[in-house]
């Protein structure tokens, strides 16, 4: 509880603040201004209610049959007025929740997307887990969490003003004699409220502190135990060539030992907190009428003052306890679990933002140039721990040029491809690249993303930015005629296709987008010797303008570069002709 003070408070402001200064902001604070408006006549009507429970109890006391008759007639109304207000609360706040979070994902996925970060946030520093899980729990539970308390918390202060003065125009005085006087006590329920309250609250959160770290962790090890299964279902074919159930097995034990044990937790801590919870629960319903009981019997209250008496008595002490009873529900919204939500996204959101202010300090400088050369200029490239890979490359690539970058397994020729695509972070120096000009990269293994063949093949563009004719006749010049008439077919077509045929797919990408520039990170490392030259071939014909940088560790694409660059030990290289 301590923890929970202006941190949490402004983190709550820095997640919200974006959608409440954004262009939905009319219509959302008019929504958020109605649902006020029907909390505030929710509780007039249970000012009225609390009124007519006073008069409806006295006929029965007084066994006035018409009376009671007349004021049973209110009941009706009083019903449709709560059920009225009570379903189009919910329905207003839901729209309003599902305006919020909608903005709020499109929001962080377009952050997260944005210049590479959620790539780069793996390889700078991996301090978010699960980052889906922000997206999609998170900020789910933050937007219904955040409305539900902040809403709740509004009424509760409503309620409390509110009836605590009718409770004290009801109480009277005690009369407590001591010695010879006797002091009287002005609105003695208000006192008895606020003490039987606070007890409550104390005791609760005694009880319930423990369960604030357990809570936290509740999330992670689910999203955990999800994502063990992700990684199965993507690799399932490199653990079936290993046999590696057995291992699998293990590791989601293990993950999903920890949600039990943690569970297990929860469950003994909730038992605890329960007998205080639900026994001071249980009391609230004779609570009132035990205080009361001495003015009914003594003659200074009636049945319906009574009934008043503690039905306002029990808005008050609901209201004073809102706060308490909120934090530790396992069941509805939580200020713990809101806290630990909170806590999560704005590390989510540090996390970005570091990474996007060290891609815009850029250690290593990307500028454009009207040349059709791309050059090199003191180029570093590192580790993240700046361990150097590379130590001052210059080059100079002409459109046309085919160069082959070779070197031993490790020695960084991929990094220094990542390096030239503009994604690797880490160094110093300065890469000029000819500006309106199609860069293209094929890496080893290639991305297909889910979808039809089409998709597949036109990755990124959209599926009809090639027409049919065309792409039938690339791949089958790109030995893929096999699959032509799958082209609508939607398959998870990562693993399905060899890895051969997933290297001819990203050839078939490649010719059919034209890029001035190919760059290609061992992209025909899976193809044999012949097929190799059909696709170097392919590239000379159909792109016969293009510059293209391989990367490879084979002898025979030698033949197809005229430049060489040996990556060689401590960042050392050599460039040849
Ligand atoms: N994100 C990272 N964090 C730390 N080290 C990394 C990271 N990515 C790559 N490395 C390391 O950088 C070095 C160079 O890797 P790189 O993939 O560039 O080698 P390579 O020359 O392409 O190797 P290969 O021929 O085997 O593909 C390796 O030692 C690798 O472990």
């Amino acid at each position: 509880m301590q923890k929970y003070g202006s941190k949490f408070f402004k983190g709550v402001w820095k997640i919200s603040r974006g959608y409440w200064q954004s262009e939905e902001k009319w219509y959302a604070g008019i929504l958020l201004a109605v649902i006020i408006g029907l909390q505030l006549l929710d509780v007039y009507a249970m000012v009225k209610y609390n009124a007519w429970q006073n008069t409806f109890y006295n006929t029965i006391q007084n066994l006035d049959k018409t009376g009671f008759l007349q004021y049973l007639g209110y009941w009706p109304i009083f019903t449709v007025v709560f059920l009225v207000i009570e379903i189009y609360k919910l329905y207003l706040q839901q729209l309003l929740e599902i305006k919020w979070r909608s903005w709020l994902t499109d929001h962080y996925l377009t952050g997260w997307l944005k210049k590479r970060t959620y790539y780069l946030m793996q390889i700078v520093d991996n301090s978010t887990d699960n980052p889906d899980q922000r997206i999609s729990e998170d900020l789910r539970l933050f937007v219904y969490s955040t409305l539900t308390l902040a809403l709740g918390f509004l009424r509760a202060v409503i309620q409390f003003c509110t009836f605590i003065v009718i409770l004290w125009n009801l109480s009277g005085s005690l009369e407590i004699p001591v010695g010879e006087q006797q002091v009287s006590i002005p609105g003695y329920m208000v006192w008895v409220a606020i003490i039987y309250a606070l007890t409550g609250s104390f005791l609760t959160a005694i009880v319930g502190k423990s369960l604030v770290g357990l809570d936290y962790a509740k999330q992670r090890y689910e999203a955990d135990f999800r994502f063990s299964m992700i990684r199965l279902r993507e690799n399932s074919e490199g653990v079936a060539f290993y046999h590696g159930e057995q291992r699998e097995q293990t590791n989601f034990n293990q993950c999903f030992t920890k949600i039990i044990d943690n569970f297990r937790g929860i469950m003994a801590r909730q038992k605890k907190l329960s007998w205080v919870v639900i026994l001071h629960w249980r009391l609230t319903f004779l609570f009132p009428y035990l205080v009361c009981a001495p003015r009914l019997f003594s003659g200074q209250m009636q049945l319906g003052g009574l009934m008043q008496t503690a039905s306002a008595f029990t808005q008050v002490e609901a209201a004073l306890t809102f706060v308490i009873r909120n934090y530790f529900s396992l069941t509805e919204a939580s200020l713990a679990e809101l806290q630990a939500v909170v806590n999560r996204l704005i590390n989510f959101i540090d996390h970005m933002n570091r990474t996007q202010e060290m891609v815009e300090k850029k250690s290593i400088e990307i500028s454009h140039t009207s040349d059709a050369v791309l050059s090199v200029n003191g180029l570093n490239v590192a580790l993240p721990n700046g361990e150097l890979l590379l130590k001052n490359l210059e080059l100079k690539i002409h459109a046309g040029d085919k160069l082959l970058i070779t070197g031993a397994s490790g020695i960084g020729k991929s990094t220094l491809m990542k390096t030239l695509a503009g994604i690797w972070p880490f160094g110093q120096g300065n890469i000029h690249i000819p500006e309106n000009q199609k860069l293209l990269f094929l890496p080893q293994k290639p991305y297909l993303p889910l979808g039809t063949l089409r998709d597949v093949i036109l990755y990124p563009s959209a599926a009809d930015s090639a027409p049919d004719e065309k792409i039938r006749e690339i791949m089958t010049i790109c030995k893929l005629g096999h699959l032509t008439e799958k082209l609508d077919q939607a398959e998870n077509w990562s693993q399905i296709l060899s890895l051969g045929e997933q290297q001819r797919v990203a050839f078939t990408r490649a010719i059919l987008q034209r890029p001035e520039w190919l760059f290609l990170d061992e992209a025909t490392s899976a193809l044999d010797e012949p097929t190799e030259k059909v696709m170097y071939h392919l590239v000379q014909e159909q792109l016969p303008k293009s510059t293209v940088i391989s990367v490879g560790h084979r002898s025979t694409l030698t033949e197809y570069h005229k430049l060489k660059l040996s990556i060689e030990k401590a960042g050392a290289w050599k460039l040849a002709a």
